[in-house]
C-alpha cells in the first residue's frame, strides 16, 4: 500500500519505500514503512525519541541496509540515487576552533562532484556562490565559522548540503537549540527552497511542523502518512501513544479538529 498522494495530486517520483523493515539486534525499528514522496514535497516527519526518525533517513541515505523493502530514489537504487540527496545531519560537530571559513565548508558539498585530486573548478566556486546567496549567507564568506551564530552556522550547513546541487534535502531536526525567531527564519528559508527542492525534515517542533510543512508523517516503528500539515490529537494518540501534553506539550491551539473528534463533541 502506497501511504501518499492518494489524491493523485502530483506527478513524478522522486522516492518510493515499499515494505521497509530495519531490525537492530533483533528489534524491529522500522516496520513495514510504505512511503512516496513526490517532487516538490515538503514533508514533516514527526514522532518520539526512538521512533525510528533517523534511521529511516540513514537507509535512505544507504548508511544502514534493510532487512526487507526496497528504496528507489528517482527510479534507481539507493547507491546509485543518493547523490540527488543532500542532508543536513542533526548535530554538526565541527570543531570551532578549527580555522575554517563558510566557503570553505560551503565547497566541501562539491566534493563528490569531483575526481579525487582534482582542484576545484570554476563551475565549483559558481555553485558555491550562488548557493551562499540563496541562504543570505554571501557577504559572510571569508569569514570563520566560528564568528557565527548559531542559526548562521545552520544556513552554512544547508548551504553545504546544497552545494551538491541536491534534487532532495534531507533534514534531521534542523531547529534544534535555536529559539523561535531564529527557527522561523530557518522554516521562511525552507520554504523558499522548497520552490526547486524536494524537503524531508524530521522536527519534534510539531507546532512550527504543522505551520511549515505541506504534508506530516508519524513515525513510530510504523508510518502514518497524512495528506494535510494538520496534526489531529488522533495523530498525536496514534504516534506517541499518551496524551498530547504529557508527551509532547503541544498547545492545543495547534490540533486541528479530526472528524472523528467532530462527531464526537
Ligand atoms: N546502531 C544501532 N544499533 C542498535 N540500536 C540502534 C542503533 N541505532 C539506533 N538504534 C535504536 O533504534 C531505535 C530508533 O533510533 P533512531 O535514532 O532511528 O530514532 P529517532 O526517532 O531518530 O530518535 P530521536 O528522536 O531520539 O533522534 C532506538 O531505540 C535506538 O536506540
Amino acid at each position: 500500500m502506497s501511504e501518499n498522494h492518494q489524491n493523485g495530486s502530483h506527478s513524478s517520483e522522486i522516492i518510493q519505500i515499499k515494505n521497509l523493515w530495519v531490525t537492530y539486534e533483533k528489534e524491529s525499528v522500522l516496520q513495514d514503512i510504505n512511503l512516496t514522496v513526490c517532487d516538490r514535497d515538503y514533508i514533516g516527519i514527526i514522532g518520539p525519541n526512538g521512533g525510528g526518525k533517523s534511521t529511516l533517513f540513514k537507509v535512505v541515505l544507504g548508511l544502514i541496509s534493510p532487512q526487507q523493502g526496497e528504496i528507489k530514489i528517482l527510479g534507481k537504487s539507493v547507491e546509485k540515487g543518493r547523490r540527488f540527496i543532500g542532508y543536513v545531519p542533526q548535530i554538526m560537530q565541527f570543531d570551532l576552533a578549527f580555522p575554517i571559513t563558510v566557503a570553505e565548508v560551503v565547497r566541501m558539498g562539491r566534493l563528490g562532484k569531483r575526481k579525487l585530486l582534482q582542484p576545484y573548478q570554476k563551475r565549483d566556486e559558481a555553485v558555491v556562490k550562488r548557493v551562499l546567496d540563496q541562504v543570505g549567507l554571501l557577504q559572510w564568506r571569508d569569514r570563520a565559522l566560528s564568528e557565527l551564530s548559531g542559526g548562521q552556522r545552520q544556513r552554512v550547513y544547508i548551504a553545504r548540503a546544497l552545494a551538491t546541487e541536491p534534487k532532495i534535502l534531507l533534514l534531521d531536526e534542523p531547529t534544534a537549540n535555536l529559539d523561535q525567531e531564529v527557527s522561523s527564519t530557518l522554516y521562511e528559508l525552507l520554504h523558499q527552497l522548497n520552490e526547486f527542492v524536494t524537503i524531508l525534515m524530521i522536527s519534534h517542533d510539531i507546532s512550527a511542523v504543522s505551520s511549515y510543512v505541506k504534508t506530516i508523517s508519524c513515525l513510530n516503528r510504523k508510518l502514518h502518512y497524512h495528506n494535510s500539515n494538520q496534526i489531529t490529537s488522533q495523530m498525536i494518540k496514534q504516534t506517541y501513544g499518551n496524551t498530547v501534553q504529557q508527551v509532547v506539550h503541544v498547545p492545543q491551539r495547534f490540533l486541528a479538529q479530526h472528524q472523528e473528534d467532530n462527531n464526537n463533541a
